[in-house]
């Protein structure tokens, strides 16, 4: 990601600390790091419950901040479906931009990035190298589209009295409108309201150093102190599950980085302030990485345009979080080849049934080489005979995960069907990333590889159990493809993230 240089990083923090931010200029500095882009680092030694920078909240811009849904009225706001989704906040970071020196956020909007390395800006070739991964159908460009034509685009239209002629103008052209997008995507974080009392005219008291107050699980896209475990499953960038007033930008905090167990320093949640604050003892010219929730590289390329690499239990290195998403259409026609009588449409009953019991129509694999318990109990339902089926129906109750020869032959289809959607296999992409070093691959190629080489170990990983087990091999032994719970939290029994779909 290229970082606009319109404005240096001393200019931000002039900014900042003019607007009642607290900056500890003794503990950290940001700097340029190498295939990082800005990053802060350590100055001196730093205990942990170390307070880096404060933010005031007036200072964080969402739609709650920004002036414009005001001025628009929320009727006329409501009716172009500004408070669905992102074209809110979208429009509100154009409107901003296009105030210029009389926003409050210019300068920090003028030292955000202009480019990104993420999928929705790749060539449709890029593109093409994501085939099998769950990315390409989450990208969300066309979406993002008709955001911009259906709701920004007739606001622009109606309310000359603040747009003018200007819909026109680069601050509201579409390619805006993804740049804003995607600083969203990859730099915000999740703050609810608080108390409107706060003047942001007069010095507050210093935030507490109270390394008990609610913190940020999953910043950026973090989520406030009141939050639930229920909503930390929600996913926050389609727009869809949470409050968009609560999703906001908020400056200096968007500067950290992020690594796969890396995190230092994490925002805690106070009355007036966001605080930044170390969560470990960090030395000096040490990185300081804040946390994005430890997500698959899938969802990491897709939002942030990087990928994680670090070294992995088994060997080699990638990211330990890494998933692979199994579509229930696929189980499906696994089983109908399988066995033939049950094939649809006497299954779509049994689909919506499982849905309609609260069953999903995406299985998630991951390193541990175990079925997901949800994938048994669904082969189980496609596979009954009918007076199972009714019976089960009437007990409304799920199948028992049970594993045994026929399901695993069922899987064992699926898990070959699965690998065939990639374009490659993975000797061909070890066989790329093996020779980086003579023949450099370009960065997008190389990010899409490493997605999909990883997600093509795991299935691997689960075909070799799956195949051992079919085979009677006794040295396995029959947990080794036994069923894997995951808990009502969205998290394994190893506490790894369920996938966000
Ligand atoms: C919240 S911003 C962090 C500040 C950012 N580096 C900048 O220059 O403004 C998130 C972006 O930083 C970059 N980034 C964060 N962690 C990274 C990592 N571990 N490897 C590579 N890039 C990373 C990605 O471009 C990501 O979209």
């Amino acid at each position: 990601m290229d970082v606009s240089v319109s404005v240096s990083v001393s200019e931000l923090v002039t900014w900042f600390t003019a607007h009642n931010g607290i900056f500890d200029r003794s503990a950290l500095t940001f700097a340029q790091i190498d295939g990082l882009g800005w990053g802060a680092l350590a100055l001196r030694d730093l205990q942990q419950g170390h307070t880096l920078f404060s933010i005031p909240r007036h200072l964080t811009l969402s739609t709650r901040t920004s002036s414009l849904p005001s001025l628009i009225g929320e009727a006329d706001w409501k009716r172009h479906g500004l408070h669905i989704g992102w074209s809110g906040l979208i429009l509100c970071l154009m409107w901003e931009a296009a105030q210029g020196s009389s926003s409050r956020w210019s300068t920090y909007l003028a030292s955000l990035p202009i480019t990104f390395n993420t999928p929705m800006f790749w060539s449709s070739e890029d593109v093409e190298q994501l085939r099998g991964t769950a990315i390409i159908e989450r990208i969300g460009r066309e979406q993002a589209e008709n955001d911009y034509l259906n709701k920004v685009v007739p606001l622009l239209k109606n309310r000359t009295d603040y747009f003018g002629d200007e819909h026109a103008n680069l601050h509201y052209s579409l390619e805006a409108y993804h740049i804003m997008g995607s600083r969203i995507l990859s730099r915000s974080f999740q703050v609810e309201a608080w108390s409107a009392t706060y003047n942001v005219d007069t010095s507050q008291t210093p935030p507490h150093e109270d390394p008990e107050m609610s913190l940020d699980k999953h910043s950026p896209q973090a989520l406030d102190d009141n939050s639930s475990d229920e909503d930390e499953d929600k996913d926050s960038d389609d727009g869809e599950n949470d409050d968009p007033a609560n999703v906001a930008m908020v400056p200096l905090a968007d500067m950290l980085n992020a690594r796969y167990d890396c995190e230092n320093a994490k925002l805690f949640y106070e009355e007036h302030f966001l605080r930044m604050a170390t969560t470990r003892s960090i030395r000096r010219g040490e990185q300081i990485w804040n946390t994005y929730g430890d997500p698959p590289n899938s969802d990491l390329l897709r939002r942030y345009g990087h990928v994680d690499q670090v070294p992995l239990p088994c060997g080699g290195s990638g990211n330990p979080a890494d998933i692979v998403e199994i579509r229930a259409d696929l189980v499906m026609s696994s089983v109908g080849a399988k066995c033939l009588q049950q094939a649809s449409p006497r299954s779509s009953e049994r689909i919506d049934w499982w849905l309609e019991e609260g069953g999903d129509d995406i299985f998630v694999v991951d390193f541990s080489a175990e079925l997901p318990e949800e994938l048994t109990s669904f082969v189980r339902l496609l596979m009954m005979s009918d007076p199972e089926w009714a019976k089960t129906k009437r007990k409304s109750k799920l199948p028992k995960p049970k594993v045994d020869d026929a399901v695993l032959s069922v899987v064992a289809d699926v898990l070959r069907r699965r690998l065939a959607e990639y374009p490659t296999t993975i000797e061909d992409d070890e066989a790329l990333l093996g020779t980086e070093k003579e023949k450099p691959i370009p960065l997008n190629v190389k990010n899409a590889v490493v997605v999909r080489l990883s997600e093509k170990r795991i299935l691997g990983n689960l075909q070799r159990a799956v195949t051992t087990r079919l085979g009677g091999d006794p040295s396995e032994s029959k947990s080794s493809v036994s069923s894997r719970k995951r808990k009502a939290d969205g998290t394994d029994a190893d506490g790894h993230r369920a996938a966000k779909r």
